[in-house]
């Protein structure tokens, strides 16, 4: 949606019993929000932790369509999804899966209608949609894909200095994009998942949708190996000779700029990490604890790949903390920033 107002985000609330419902209360009542949001998720909800967190706040129902108006301290414009049972912090509900998906679905349509232009999403917990029976389920990240109907996304997470930055530079707790391979994957199942035609997909993927969301005109990508030592020449595995090196092969002769595979032990060091603009990490916990310990709470998760903007915390639902007021709303805020920016730089805004 292009208009004077800014981009229209709609902001999912994730699992109910998490800290998502609070992030999205401290949003909008500790300060302006970044850009116009509006959240999808059920308002007695939102009304209910920002009363537990002694947070003021009005507000204000909007069907999709109505005008949202300007950020301001204190005003939440929510579309409105009515939870399936009560929520308790803390205490998962399987009742509440359904409400969990609504809201998501919602957040799609809304931007397939030209409502928002993208969709911001707080925390859910794959487990509990599991429970429920939506056999198959694993994360935002894979419903979206089904739900937009495009064939492959990548999973892209980005510290807060690299969402602007041409080069993210290491400086130990600095900038850095890692996007992956896998996402939710049994360790097992990882090896037989990274086939080259995926390979290729993922690494298009990412080359243009750097160039296309983050303005980042010829990307340069460090891949990681596979195995200890990317394969020892073959010796600690075959996956770097028989899949990954002809892949960076082929798609170097097209001309992108590839680094590896390299060993994914030292990649992440200034010297390999010098003008790279994002790394590519074959699985889950091969990539995603470097980028949180460089910037945990002060990072984004962004799905590539969709014809809409997706971004994400870099957390998950720490239902040790809900409705204690003691959540980092840090990320959430990084979320947001990124996908207005997003929004603007791919043209949506
Ligand atoms: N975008 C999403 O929907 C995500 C969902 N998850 C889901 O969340 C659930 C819980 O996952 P975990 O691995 O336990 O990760 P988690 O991020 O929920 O918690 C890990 C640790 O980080 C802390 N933490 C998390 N967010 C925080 C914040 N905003 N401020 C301060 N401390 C924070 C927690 O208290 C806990 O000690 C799982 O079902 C997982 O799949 C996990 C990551 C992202
Ligand atoms: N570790 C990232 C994560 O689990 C988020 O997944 P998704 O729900 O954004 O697909």
């Amino acid at each position: 949606m292009a208009d004077a107002g800014g981009p229209v985000l709609a902001l999912t609330t994730g699992e109910p019993a998490g800290i998502g419902p609070e992030l999205a209360v401290m949003l909008a009542a500790d300060a302006a929000p970044p850009a116009r949001v509006v959240v999808v998720g059920d308002p007695a909800l939102l009304a209910e932790r920002a009363a537990m967190l002694g947070r003021k706040l009005e507000l204000v129902t909007l069907a999709p369509g109505d005008p949202i108006p300007a950020p301001r301290q204190g005003l939440l414009p929510v579309w409105p999804v009515a939870l399936r049972a009560p929520s308790h912090p803390g205490v998962l509900d399987v009742a509440n899966a359904g409400y969990v998906l609504e809201t998501l679905d919602a957040a799609v349509a809304a931007c397939h209608a030209g409502h928002a232009v993208g969709m911001v999403t707080a925390p859910l917990h794959k487990g509990v949609i599991l429970d429920a029976g939506h056999v198959g389920f694993s994360g935002h990240t894979e419903y979206l894909r089904d739900r937009c109907g495009v064939d492959e996304v990548v999973m892209l997470l980005a510290t807060d200095s690299a969402l602007h930055a041409r080069t993210p530079e290491w400086r130990g707790g600095g900038a850095l994009r890692v996007a992956l391979a896998t996402t939710h994957l049994a360790l097992r199942e990882v090896s037989d998942a990274i086939t080259g035609p995926r390979l290729a997909r993922v690494l298009r993927i990412l080359h243009a949708d750097l160039s296309r969301w983050f303005g980042v005109s010829a990307p340069r990508i460090a891949v990681c190996g596979l195995n200890p030592h990317a394969g020892e020449g073959g010796h600690l595995g075959r996956e770097e000779l028989d899949v990954i090196i002809p892949v960076l092969e082929a798609l170097r002769a097209e001309g992108m700029a590839l680094d590896g595979p390299l060993p994914a032990d030292t990649l992440f060091t200034p010297r390999h990490l010098d003008g790279v603009d994002a790394v590519l990490a074959m699985y889950h916990d091969q990539g995603l604890p470097v980028l949180k310990y460089a910037g945990f709470g002060r990072a984004a998760n962004i799905t590539l790949g969709l014809p809409l903007v997706r971004t994400s915390v870099d957390h998950g639902t720490a239902l040790d903390l809900a409705g204690r007021g003691l959540a980092d709303p840090g990320s959430l805020e990084v979320a947001v920033r990124l996908a207005a920016d997003m929004a603007r730089r791919g043209g949506l805004a």
